[in-house]
């Protein structure tokens, strides 16, 4: 096959457009994500040699390679993984496959400065194309395990790519950077130096397990030690974010660290991660969901929905079981006993976390229920067993307050209320004009103002509250001492919830039946 000049999708183009003309101050993470693509490509090649015998691929030393060249003022980030074939090149590399590009993009247009746009783009997180910040040219030469022919991908950035057949390549990865010239001065920007290798892979890729050495040396820059089988006391809130940093490909620090240890039986390390803000696809039917699964320090699979209910999705991190076949499926996983006993742990644990964070920091814990509060509610329904927990952890508003637990609704109870008062509807302005309120408001009874879509669901199954029935201030006999109001007035407000009730199970139903 000879050179092809191809074209970015529209998308990636924009995206380049932004990494190109560098908005993103702290330029240095350009090398954090190609090592972690290297160690994820590491990862699957070494799953791959010991699942499939048919491979004969040499995996005796695995590791990274960093080379500098100052002089041509080109760095090179190689790797002995599983590499890529041709197609995958052109559909990994030229393409953004994660849905929730286009609403990025279109904040980034709405943007007013580049300290929001950076801050977005790094929520986003766009892996490879962060090189395009330090570098006018990159190259990227690839060849796939067991397979004979590489690939060549080279780019400036700026709307195409070429890609070109290769009859020889060494198995693996490599990526070029060409410098941009325009750094050259800058010793702040100067990545051929060494003292900045090393500085920046100790920083942000010290865990990594697999070693990562400076061309021609043998003693790996990182400690390659996991973070999850250290002890907690030894590890630092940095060394934490980074690794989290690595897992989710996400820039922000997280909001909340857990890292515990299951011993007895079946024992286990975990460390999970709440973000500080939600993925742009957590209500999509593609959202990615779930933790990755290693056994005994080999990477097994990424996104292992049997860990985590569907609600938690949101949470990211690493599970270390130690008596799992490596063959494991993600059927057979569903399916065990023990994995279930860890995923009813690992949500106890993340749910007794938020609890503490939400005594100990309202603040904190108002950005996570605005960021994770939609999901957490659909936990309500699926997940009987932790609603207790999972009710004193929701915040709703009120005709008497912005933001109100439901704890604090029973504490502002009138003497005499025994039930709690709740109105949905498609906005609080709708509920404040329903004629049903006004008798309610009369009262001096607090109502709560319920207007998510999810909230008609809930309310119906939850029904009660620390022994208090929720009581919709529209429907049904509510005595409140006088008469009830007139019925066509009444079937205004329920018409205007059914809606949204609607709107919510159409989109539980889609994502629920989003495909393997
Ligand atoms: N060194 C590599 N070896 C093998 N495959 C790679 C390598 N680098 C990238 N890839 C493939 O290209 C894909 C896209 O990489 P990119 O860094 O853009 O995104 P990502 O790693 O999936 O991160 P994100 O979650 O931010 O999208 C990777 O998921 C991987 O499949």
């Amino acid at each position: 096959m000879s050179k092809e000049t191809l074209e970015f999708q529209a998308e990636t183009r924009q995206l380049l457009h932004l990494m190109v003309h560098s908005i993103y101050s702290n330029k240095d993470i350009f090398l954090r994500e190609l090592i972690s693509n290297a160690s994820d490509a590491l990862d699957k090649m070494r799953l791959e040699s010991l699942t499939n015998k048919e491979i004969q691929v040499d995996t005796s030393d695995l590791h990274i390679e960093v080379e500098a060249d100052k002089d041509k003022r080109t760095l090179t980030i190689r790797d002995n993984g599983i590499g890529m074939t041709h197609d995958e090149v052109v559909s990994l590399i030229g393409t953004i496959a994660k849905s929730g590009t286009a609403e990025v993009l279109r904040k980034l247009r709405e943007a007013s400065d580049a300290g929001a746009s950076a801050e977005l783009i790094g929520q986003f997180g766009v892996g490879f194309y962060s090189t395009f910040m330090v570098a006018d040219k990159v190259t990227l030469v690839t060849r796939k395990a067991g397979e004979s022919a590489g690939t060549s991908w080279e780019s400036t950035g700026e709307g195409t790519y070429e890609i070109e057949a290769l009859d020889e390549a060494p198995q693996g990865t490599s990526v070029t950077l060409h410098l941009k010239p325009e750094d050259r001065e800058d010793q702040l920007f100067d990545y051929t130096a060494e003292w900045k290798i090393r500085e920046i892979v100790k920083r942000y890729s010290d865990f990594i397990a697999w070693p990562i050495r400076m061309a021609g040396e043998d003693q790996p820059l990182n400690s390659m030690k996991a973070l999850w089988a250290r002890p907690r006391g030894e590890v630092t809130p940095e060394e934490y974010h980074e690794f989290y940093k690595h897992l989710s490909h996400d820039w922000t620090d997280p909001l909340e660290t857990i890292h515990m240890k299951g011993e007895g039986t079946f024992e286990y390390e975990a460390l999970l991660f709440v973000p500080s803000h939600a993925p742009f696809d957590m209500f999509t039917r593609d959202g990615k969901r779930g933790v990755q699964l290693y056994v005994k320090r080999v990477f097994i699979m990424d996104d292992c929905e049997a860990l985590v209910p569907q609600y938690l999705r949101f949470v990211k991190g690493v599970v270390d079981a130690h008596d799992l076949s490596l063959n494991i499926s993600r059927e057979i996983l569903q399916q065990d006993r023990q994995i279930q006993v860890v995923r009813r742990r690992l949500a106890k644990k993340v749910l007794s976390t938020l609890k503490d964070l939400k005594a100990a920091d309202a603040e904190k814990y108002g950005t996570f229920w605005s960021e994770f509060g939609r999901a957490v509610k659909e936990g309500l329904i699926e997940d009987p067993d932790n609603r207790e927990q999972l009710l004193d952890l929701t915040l709703l508003t009120s005709t008497a307050a912005e933001s109100t637990s439901l704890r604090e609704y029973v504490e502002r109870m009138k003497d005499g209320q025994k039930d709690i008062y709740y109105m949905t509807g498609e906005s609080r302005a709708m509920v404040e004009h329903s004629p049903h309120l006004e008798a309610f408001l009369a009262k001096g009874y607090e109502v709560l103002i319920l207007t998510d879509p999810i909230d008609e669901v809930w309310v119906e199954q939850v029904a009660e509250y620390d022994g208090k029935t929720l009581q919709s201030a529209a429907k049904g006999k509510v005595d409140l001492g006088e008469s009830e109001p007139p019925p066509s007035r009444r079937q205004t407000s329920r018409s205007c919830c059914r809606g949204s009730a609607r709107s919510w199970r159409r989109t539980s139903r889609r994502s629920a039946s989003r495909p393997g």
